[in-house]
């Protein structure tokens, strides 16, 4: 458990130490008032006390509380503090380790059980170290200090206040290991409840449209009734132990009260002394009971820790060792394999893009367009053959030098829940603000954007709700000139737009390509007539190549995807139906 809070924690551990030191001086100044109390009751015993004597106590007694209250405070404010410095930094590693993560990673994995760990888990984690790391260290340190005082004072009874603890331990073992066992299958419980419910939230303007309400919330329904059997599981299995180690530990005070009365009747002990275990013992037990708890709580959250150990695990793209840095601009593809998991969907793929020329990349859906678009980015490392740029295979650079060269415009554009203006901006943080607009102007958006309540200050509004398909693209046009990198990826949208916009959105793209290496993902051919080479794609083959007119002769797949395409051409309404 402590192994994987170091871990996580990495360069931050040791932080923590102040504030155990302070739970440690607040704990002997907690037990310290039971010597002053045996001293209080000796005394008493052997005769009334003076008024200067009972003062004396009263003040050294205040000024013990004081003290105690004193390290309390401090200890909880420097845990308090240093947790979540701490897990900031950890929050911060982990967001930097998956951007550098393949995004094959992310195929893999639900967008939600990651997003669980990045917020349920990294919390639980901060709960050990701000709270429960703190409590369990008083919890111990208390118990030592109240028997070495009981020690000192009578060994006999000291060893049978003591003689629970090693019967009790091996049920606090027991307890933990429950928890070990049963905590994992709790979190991913959790992991699917987080999951299906952004599932919910994310989707539910389509399960409105598909009228799934029922269907989809019946799959939420399901993870929650999980959640809630392997919560009550874990419970179940863990709370009767937990319970167990608490009597066992609290036979202790029957065996304290039982030997206490033979030695007093015996006449070997006396009756302060007595009286002094009745109250510490309860300063033993209490903390003990409590740090068992605690600790099975904490075994608990330390699953939060494998979780969170298990991004961290996850080996992030190679950096070369000697990288390179392409000076012409050109995109060469040799021989290109590649496969997601055991799927194989590139076989061979051999084209150049020569620099300052648009490719299009054409095929039938599934056909590897988007594979090979992400492999220019590195999104995914080939699995055969090599992928290169001005001659540079794309491995041997910077990954963020890389990512620098590439605009990628995506076919659904997805804007920050932030101003416009920052939604540009990102293609080049530091941006003027007449940068900015010159960038809009160029992606024919600055006239919508100047008509929206506040400008370019307006808020995109979560995934840019509140702005058309045509609008957001736009934008995200704007953003990508404004970076201004030599490469340009377009996926074109698939979904049809009005006239208006399409003739807009047309010029945006003719703004943005210019003086690039453009490679086009189209899916509308008529779009692309003009390319100065089109690839046609299939089953992650190049079957065909060529200009339009070229294409078109061959009677290929090319001819018969652009002839269904100029049949379907669009619905209309005929004849009071759609055709
Ligand atoms: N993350 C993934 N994991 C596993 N298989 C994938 C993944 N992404 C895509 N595929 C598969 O790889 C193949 C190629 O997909 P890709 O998205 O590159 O095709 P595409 O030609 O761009 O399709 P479309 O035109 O529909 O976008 C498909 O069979 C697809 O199912």
């Amino acid at each position: 458990m402590f192994s994987t809070i170091r871990l996580i924690t990495g360069r931050s551990r040791g932080l923590l130490s102040r504030a155990t030191l302070y739970t440690v001086l607040e704990m002997i100044a907690n037990a310290a008032p039971a010597g002053l109390l045996y001293a209080i009751l000796a005394s008493l015993f052997q005769g009334p006390a003076s008024l200067k004597q009972i003062l004396w106590w009263t003040v050294l007694l205040i000024g013990l509380f004081a003290v105690q209250a004193l390290f309390s405070s401090l200890g909880q404010i420097e845990a308090q503090s240093n947790g979540a410095t701490i897990m900031k930094d950890v929050r911060l590693r982990l967001g930097e380790h998956l951007r550098k993560l393949p995004m094959g990673y992310f195929a893999r994995r639900d967008q939600g059980d990651i997003s669980h760990t990045l917020l349920t888990n990294v919390d639980e984690v901060e709960m050990i170290l701000t709270h429960l790391f703190n409590h369990v260290i008083g919890s111990i340190i208390l118990p030592i200090v109240s028997a070495a005082f009981l020690l000192v004072v009578d060994w006999r009874l000291a060893l049978a206040v003591l003689v629970s603890v090693p019967l009790a331990l091996p049920l606090l073992y027991w307890s933990q290991t429950l928890m070990s066992r049963r905590s994992k299958q709790r979190q991913e419980a959790a992991a699917a409840v987080h999951s299906r419910l952004l599932e919910y939230v994310q989707t539910i303007r389509l399960i409105k449209a598909n009228n799934q309400t029922g269907q989809r919330f019946s799959r939420l329904d399901s993870a929650m009734a999980q959640l809630r059997d392997d919560s009550i599981r874990v419970e179940a299995m863990t709370s009767p132990v937990v319970m167990l180690f608490s009597i066992v530990l609290d036979l202790g005070f029957v065996f304290l009260l039982l030997i206490g009365s033979y030695l007093l009747e015996g006449g070997t002990l006396d009756t302060a002394a007595f009286l002094i275990f009745l109250v510490v013992s309860m300063k033993f037990y209490q903390p003990l009971r409590s740090a068992g708890a605690a600790l099975t709580q904490m075994r608990y959250m330390a699953s939060a820790g494998e979780r969170i150990r298990g991004i961290f695990a996850e080996p992030p793209l190679s950096e070369p060792e000697q990288p390179q840095f392409p000076v012409s601009f050109d995109i060469e593809f040799s021989d290109v394999r590649f496969r997601y998991e055991e799927k194989e969907v590139l076989r061979g793929i051999d084209f150049r893009v020569p620099e300052h020329k648009l490719i299009a990349l054409v095929g039938p859906s599934g056909a590897g367009k988007s594979t090979i678009a992400g492999l220019v980015s590195r999104f995914w490392d080939v699995t055969g053959g090599a992928v290169r740029i001005g001659g540079v295979d794309v491995r041997d650079m910077r990954s963020e030098e890389l990512l620098a060269l590439v605009s990628t415009v995506q076919q659904q554009p997805y804007l920050f829940n932030e101003t416009i203006a920052s939604n540009i901006r990102m293609g080049k943080p530091g941006a003027s603000h007449e940068e900015v607009v010159k960038a809009a102007k160029a992606a024919h958006c600055h006239a919508f954007i100047e008509q929206l309540p506040q400008g370019y200050d307006t808020v995109a509004g979560e995934g840019g709700a509140a702005l058309s398909g045509g609008e957001k693209q736009r934008i995200s046009i704007a953003r990508a000139i404004l970076k201004d990198a030599p490469i340009v990826i377009l996926d074109e949208a698939t979904a049809s737009l009005d006239p208006e916009n399409e003739a807009y959105l047309q010029r945006a793209i003719g703004k943005l390509a210019y003086d690039k290496t453009v490679l086009v993902i189209a899916h509308r051919l008529k779009t692309i007539r003009a390319a100065d080479w089109i690839l046609v794609v299939d089953e992650g083959r190049i079957v065909e190549e060529g200009k339009h007119e070229d294409l078109l002769g061959k009677g290929g797949l090319y001819n018969r995807l652009w002839q269904e395409q100029q049949r379907l051409g669009g619905w209309r309404i005929k004849g009071g139906r759609l055709s």
